[in-house]
């Protein structure tokens, strides 16, 4: 977690962009502007709104990118944005993380895996990359990731592999503990027979999965992901788990505010980055400067101002409430 707090303290800013794009989040004459384009590029007619789609997410993410490189520390991909493309939607994934990573951005890769450990294995090659047959030994990294989010519901032979690849990678993961939605208090906040909570005792697994991994902030490679729609919880979790760094998503779209995080933090400031997701790729559709009647470079230009803007007011909000 140093590159992150380190890039984190170099912005005075806490909080990450997600990358989530979706065809309501696009501008209209974004994605017709690459109708010409795509047709030559398909083998069936089939695959062209796919195909089509998926240029004007990365066109749409580089502009955003471009738009708070300088402002912010990470940006955090949902896959499940792009899978939902196809093949074509997972290019511009990578794409995207790899443009990201090329402007100093740290990437949060968003996919959730978890699975049995041979299959964890696999999916941790997001992080150590596939080896290549190079002279130097180095691995192919086709993902450009700096971190994953993972799923601990397999518990610890599914987390094993991940911790082993980004230390191998020097990278990081995200376990999910106590998450952001709605229904997350059916499974999170059952009662164990010790009288833990589940999400409590999840916890402090991943304060242990972290534990020979803690690096010269004080923070392991294994990170949380805390809900800032669960302000009480996120501080009591917070105390419990002195040496993981949380990933706080549900900023803005799902309510939460920079008071409901500021709990969150360490007495330092740190120890925790906010997501924000729609709030900031989507503030061009609430900003009422747009009109169907632009053109695409202008819509791409207002998703820029209002996503700069967007990012600014989120820095501005987090940095009174947690840099007091
Ligand atoms: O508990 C969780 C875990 C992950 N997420 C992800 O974060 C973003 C939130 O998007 P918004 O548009 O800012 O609501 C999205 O990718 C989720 O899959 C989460 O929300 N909560």
């Amino acid at each position: 977690m140093d590159r992150l707090i380190e890039a984190i303290n170099n912005v005075q800013n806490p909080s990450v962009v997600g990358l989530d794009p979706t065809e309501a989040l696009v501008p209209p004459q974004v994605v017709d502007s690459f109708a010409d384009e795509v047709r030559d590029s398909v083998d069936s007619p089939e695959e062209l709104p796919a195909a089509q789609l998926a240029v004007a997410y990365f066109e749409f993410n580089r502009t955003i990118i471009d738009a708070v490189a300088d402002i912010v520390p990470a940006v955090k991909p949902q896959i499940a944005m792009y899978e939902a493309l196809g093949p074509a939607g997972v290019d511009v994934y990578t794409m995207t993380c790899e443009y990201a990573a090329q402007q100093g951005l740290y990437v949060l890769g968003d996919v959730k895996r978890g699975d049995i450990g041979s299959t964890a294995a696999a999916y941790a090659h997001h992080l150590n990359g596939v080896a290549a047959a190079v002279e130097d030994g180095s691995a192919f990294d086709p993902w450009h990731e700096d971190a994953v989010t993972v799923n601990p519901y397999l518990g610890t032979d599914g987390i094993t592999p991940f911790v082993q690849a980004a230390t191998e990678a020097d990278k990081d993961i995200f376990v999910l503990v106590r998450t952001s939605n709605p229904s997350s208090s059916e499974l999170q906040m059952l009662d164990l027979a010790d009288g833990k909570k589940v999400y409590e005792h999840v916890a402090d697994l991943v304060e242990g999965w972290g534990a020979e991994t803690i690096g010269e902030h004080g923070y392991s490679r294994v990170g949380a992901v805390v809900g800032a729609t669960h302000p009480e919880e996120g501080r009591a979790l917070r105390a419990r788990m002195p040496h993981t760094f949380f990933l706080v998503p549900g900023y803005g779209a799902q309510g939460g505010t920079a008071q409901d995080v500021a709990g969150m933090f360490d007495a330092d400031g740190s120890g925790a980055l906010v997501n924000s997701s729609r709030g900031i790729i989507g503030a061009w559709k609430k900003s009422g400067k747009y009109s169907e009647s632009m053109s695409a470079d202008e819509a791409l230009d207002l998703v820029a101002e209002s996503a700069r803007q967007a990012a600014l007011d989120m820095r501005d909000a987090l940095r009174i409430a947690v840099y007091r």
